[in-house]
């Protein structure tokens, strides 16, 4: 490891994601773990953060203060939940860090505010950190060009492990996003997000969106273009939540040579447009 390798913070580190993110942060040569943060007053305060993670004693005892490890980081790394995140944006907007935020289930309102401190924090936001998924988002795109005015129904369907808390999955917003911006929808007027009763045929434009809960799921999304006598379907399945973890790591590497700005994770692997 170098002595300029970005110092990483990651806060929720007793969680899914955060345990596998200290796993991910030691495997990487470029990258130093700095604190781990709990939930203030968490009875796991004072654990070594490894121990949490199972890898053993790392020396990195786990904080349920962010600002009392605020001179060891560089970079935030956050998947947490909606509220505790944007108030760690304000912390690291207050004391010149930069950021990494995984966290889904952001409402619109909770989006835009991320862009409130774009002009003072380099961060990268995205819903699904894998390089899979970024890369599918390229191809979904060529798909709805190609199929999408041509009398295709889109459908997005995503499963999860019965913990998740948010539904439909960042990723399959993101993914219906990308369909509808390329087909100049939108999923505020084109997005169907429930199907019930009598609901009737579906109409031409819609885009809908199904939602599966089931055990220990780590992440599946496909997006279906179905016409008369074919069907395309664009699948990505997670078998490890390490897919994640590794991206995030790269993008806190990444952010830590960036200005302020809102970046994501096609930034970081230089694949937009
Ligand atoms: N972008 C991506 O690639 C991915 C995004 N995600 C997203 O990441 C988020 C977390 O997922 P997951 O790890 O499964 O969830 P978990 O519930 O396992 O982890 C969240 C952690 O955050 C902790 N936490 C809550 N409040 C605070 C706080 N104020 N300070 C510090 N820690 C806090 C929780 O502690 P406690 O348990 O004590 O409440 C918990 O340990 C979700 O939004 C999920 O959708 C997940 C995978 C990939
Ligand atoms: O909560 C999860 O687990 C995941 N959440 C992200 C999402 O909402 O898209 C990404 C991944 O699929 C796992």
């Amino acid at each position: 490891m170098s002595p300029t390798s970005p110092r990483i913070a990651i806060v929720g580190v007793a969680g899914r994601m955060g345990r596998t993110l200290v796993a991910a942060v030691e495997q990487d040569a470029q990258a130093r773990l700095a604190a781990g943060i709990v939930e203030p007053g968490s009875s796991l305060a004072g654990a070594d953060v490894g121990e949490l993670a199972g890898l053993g004693k790392l020396g990195v005892a786990a904080s349920d203060s962010l600002e009392a490890v605020v001179d060891n980081f560089d970079v935030l790394i956050d998947f947490t939940a909606p509220q505790v995140t944007l108030a760690n944006l304000a912390f690291c907007a207050e004391h010149g860090k930069r950021i990494v935020i995984g966290t889904t289930g952001l409402s619109g309102d909770e989006l835009a505010q991320l862009d409130d401190y774009k002009a003072q924090v380099p961060m990268v936001f995205a819903p699904n950190m894998s390089v899979g998924v970024n890369l599918t988002l390229k191809l979904l795109q060529t798909a709805a060009k190609a199929l999408g005015d041509e009398g295709y129904d889109i459908e997005v369907i995503e499963a999860h492990h019965r913990h998740k808390v948010d539904a439909p999955s960042g990723t399959a917003l993101k993914m219906g996003e990308v369909v509808a911006e390329s087909l100049g929808r939108t999923l505020k007027e084109h997005g169907v997000f429930a199907r019930e009763g009598q609901c009737g045929p579906r109409s031409d434009n819609e885009i809908g969106f199904a939602t599966v809960r089931a055990g220990d799921i780590v992440g599946e999304h496909t997006v279906m273009f179905a016409t008369e006598g074919e069907r395309i379907e664009i699948t990505h399945k997670a078998s490890s939540r390490m897919t994640f973890a590794k991206g995030a790591v790269r993008a806190a590497r990444w952010v830590a040579e960036r200005s302020p700005g809102r970046y994501d994770m096609q930034d970081v692997l230089d694949i937009k447009g």
